[in-house]
């Protein structure tokens, strides 16, 4: 009994199986009942459920061995749009009638004027043959960043479909105008928000900032005007790249880059 107990023990040490796989062979095995037995208390605990508990904690190996198998329609240069934005209005439908969460949000990543990188999910929030908006604080650190180093990188992260789509290029702001527009779109307690909160600032508590939320709320009940400090930022792609995920590590990566004539297609090794 004591034996068997052991060898359980020593399997699951040497595949790293889950806990909820591991009590399921217990459950399953004859040897259940060993598991469970007082022979196993002194050393590894009474029941599965025991056992579930003590071995919850994760880990390095099945850190490791933690990958999935990518599988899924080619993705061929003549299938492809001849505008980025053209094919990216595709997949944005096909990653959002895939349920993916917030299919719009976006890593942002900037650099500091001496090359300091930092990166940050955004909304994208608007597109067109110009580029891709969002809108922050303009003195956040990616405010800064982008204020002294006017470029940007934006990966939008579709693992549900195996895709993800990167745009490189520079940034600009949007008018004030535009930005006003989409800014007095938003629910009011946003607006309330986005003055209450002097992005990326250190804060001495939550206290404090609610309370400051509060007082901005008191001091315009209704239409908060737009901040001088809040608005868009357009990124202006100089490549976009479309990349789908493939058996062996064998992925498709299509990258269309902006030259004089126009944009130029053409295919990355994965
Ligand atoms: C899903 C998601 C969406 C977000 N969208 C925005 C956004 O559109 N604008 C923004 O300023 N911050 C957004 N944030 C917060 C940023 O990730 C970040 O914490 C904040 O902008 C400060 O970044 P910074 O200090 O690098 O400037 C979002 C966070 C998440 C998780
Ligand atoms: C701080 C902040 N600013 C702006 C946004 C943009 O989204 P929305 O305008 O829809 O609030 C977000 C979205 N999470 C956010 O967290």
């Amino acid at each position: 009994m004591f034996r068997q107990c052991k060898a359980l023990m020593s399997r699951y040490r040497r595949v790293n199986l889950t806990p909820s796989q591991l009590v399921l062979g217990l459950r399953t095995r004859r040897s259940a009942k060993a598991a469970g037995g007082e022979r196993c208390s002194g050393i590894y605990h009474t029941s599965a459920q025991q056992y579930r508990l003590v071995d919850a904690t994760p880990r390095p190996p099945s850190l490791a061995g933690l990958r999935r198998t990518y599988e899924g329609e080619p993705l061929l240069e003549a299938d492809l749009a001849a505008d980025p934005f053209a094919q990216f209005t595709l997949w944005f439908q096909e990653a959002t009638a895939a349920g993916i969460p917030e299919p719009n949000a976006m890593v942002l990543a900037t650099a500091s004027a001496g090359g300091r990188p930092s990166a940050r999910i955004v909304l994208l929030k608007g597109y067109d043959e110009r580029g891709f908006v969002f809108y922050t604080n303009y003195e956040s650190r990616k405010g800064r960043d982008l204020a002294e180093n006017a470029r940007a990188s934006l990966l939008f992260p579709w693992h549900a479909i195996r895709r993800q789509v990167r745009v490189d290029g520079t940034v600009s702001r949007i008018s004030h105008e535009e930005s006003a527009e989409y800014f007095n779109s938003r629910p009011y307690g946003s607006r309330i928000g986005a003055w209450a909160s002097r992005q990326s600032a250190v804060v001495r508590s939550r206290e404090e900032l609610d309370a400051r939320y509060e007082k901005l709320a008191a001091r315009w009940p209704e239409e908060p005007p737009v901040p001088d400090f809040w608005g868009g930022f357009r990124v202006h792609p100089v490549e976009m790249e479309f990349w789908q995920g493939q058996l062996d590590r064998m992925h498709d990566r299509l990258r269309y880059r902006r030259t004089p004539p126009g944009w130029v297609l053409e295919r990355l090794a994965p």
